[in-house]
């Protein structure tokens, strides 16, 4: 049943947040769980529906999962080589980064598995990751058109190391690269020519495998690995998700007055593309204090409105802010002038067309925009967006929550055909935006 939400306009936005764990190092702190000998102690889990379908999946492959209190996980791992083969399909529902991971993961162990999801998953391209796997020994038994999902696969009785260099940058596919290559013999190789988001890395080395990363060309990097490891267990404590931080974050620079405090956000510099961009707009983000959470950087920012100023995005930022597209988006509808996004092909292939969905919905609110070639343009109109339409989600947790932070600031409310999704990455953000004063409903 879709649940429709409406964002109004009214005072500032003040007070102080912390916003949930952040999403990709909880699917991977259940996967490395799994995967590890002994018990890995989890805090900060983010329990998002996205997530909750990974700790299934860790069940249902021989995991044994603990729930102790907010946050606090136990998951008793089977070690590299010990996965059972499920009994039913696993079903990932809305989650493009659990299913492609644990594809990796099955995919080089000698079981059977079934991949399912929901409507939105069973759109989403999968050769990408099903190609590196065929090399590496797996055998597709059956697969959606196109090699979607549901499909099902069979691994080798030993995978094979390989040399892949990803097609399209995607910590996603590397990630599922590294995975397999746990489960070969020698040397599995994975080289980007962009730089993605690294928590697999490190959270193999925290594990105790054996990687060596290097820079590769201007903006890429080379990552060997040791295959057959044994991956002994290691406490992991999340720190807090930058792409979930973004949406009080812009909703504070377009609502006039506000102050905000979002407290120790996770600042590694593979995901802290949106904070250079907003900071070049001319957004008022100052650091009050920094520490480190779990091997990661993370800062407290003090977030003020600002006049913005439209500025052109260069393609090779894509990757650490690809999940901020949306939401920057609504911030270059309020700056004055035109910003520019380049090389944007891979939101097509997100939850939704995020492309298509972003340019819906700033019609929807009488902002001109239009999408050419590869790249988003919006004309700013200064602070005084018109808003009033309604925007469709197509079962995309980021669209819905970037049109609501836009309703907090636009002349007439904005509503969303449906917030379901938004519990796949934020279950907490209506109650944490209505609590710096918006108004969501
Ligand atoms: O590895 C990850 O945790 C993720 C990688 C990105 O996807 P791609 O690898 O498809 O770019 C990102 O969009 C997704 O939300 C999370
Ligand atoms: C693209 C996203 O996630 P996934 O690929 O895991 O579905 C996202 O969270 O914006």
């Amino acid at each position: 049943m879709p649940v429709p939400v409406t964002a109004r306009r009214r005072g500032p936005l003040a007070g102080s947040v912390r916003v949930p764990g952040d999403k990709s190092i909880s699917h991977r702190a259940m996967i490395f769980g799994l995967l590890a000998i002994g018990e890995t102690a989890i805090t900060g889990l983010l329990e998002g529906e996205d997530v909750m379908r990974t700790a299934d999946a860790a069940r249902a492959l021989g995991a044994i999962v603990h729930h102790d209190g907010p946050g606090a996980w136990r998951v008793r791992g089977v070690g590299v080589g010990g996965l059972r083969e499920p009994a039913d399909r696993l079903d990932f529902g809305n989650a493009g980064t659990g299913s492609r991971l644990m594809m990796g993961v099955c995919g080089a162990h000698p079981i059977t598995t079934t991949f399912d999801g929901d409507a939105s998953l069973r759109k989403r391209p999968m050769r990408r990751i099903l190609d590196p796997l065929e090399l590496m020994g797996t055998v597709i038994v059956s697969q959606g058109e196109g090699g979607r999902v549901p499909l099902t696969l069979r691994g080798p009785k030993e995978a094979l190391p390989i040399t892949y260099r990803t097609p399209v940058a995607s910590a996603q596919i590397k990630s599922a690269v590294l995975l397999a290559g746990l489960a070969a013999p020698g040397e599995t190789t994975v080289i980007e020519a962009e730089a993605t988001r690294d928590h697999t890395e490190r959270m193999l080395i925290h594990f105790g495998a054996d990687v060596v990363v290097t820079p590769e060309g201007v903006h890429g990097r080379k990552i060997v690995l040791k295959g057959q490891p044994e991956l002994q267990a290691a406490p992991i404590v999340v720190p807090a998700d930058p792409s979930s931080a973004a949406f009080p974050l812009v909703a504070a620079l377009i609502v006039p007055g506000s102050d905000i405090l979002i407290e120790s956000v996770m600042t590694n510099p593979l995901r802290s593309g949106l904070l250079t961009t907003l900071r070049e707009m001319g957004a008022d983000i100052t650091i009050e204090s920094q520490a480190n959470e779990g091997g990661e950087a993370v800062a407290t920012l003090r977030v003020r409105a600002s006049a913005l100023k439209g500025v052109v995005v260069p393609p090779e930022r894509a990757p650490s802010m690809i999940d901020e597209y949306p939401v920057l988006a609504v911030a270059a509808s309020f700056a004055t002038g035109t910003t520019r996004m380049c090389g944007l092909q891979e939101l097509r292939v997100k939850e939704s067309d995020r492309l298509a969905a972003v340019e819906a919905g700033l019609k929807a609110a009488g902002v001109t925009c239009a999408i050419e070639s590869d790249d988003l343009v919006v004309e700013g109109l200064g602070g005084a967006v018109a808003g009033g339409g309604i925007v469709a989600t197509h079962l995309d947790h980021r669209i819905a929550m970037s049109f609501l932070v836009m309703g907090l600031a636009t002349r007439k409310p904005m509503q969303v055909d449906d917030g379901a999704m938004i519990a796949t990455s934020f279950p907490s953000f209506i109650a944490l935006m209505n609590g710096l004063g918006g108004e969501l409903a």
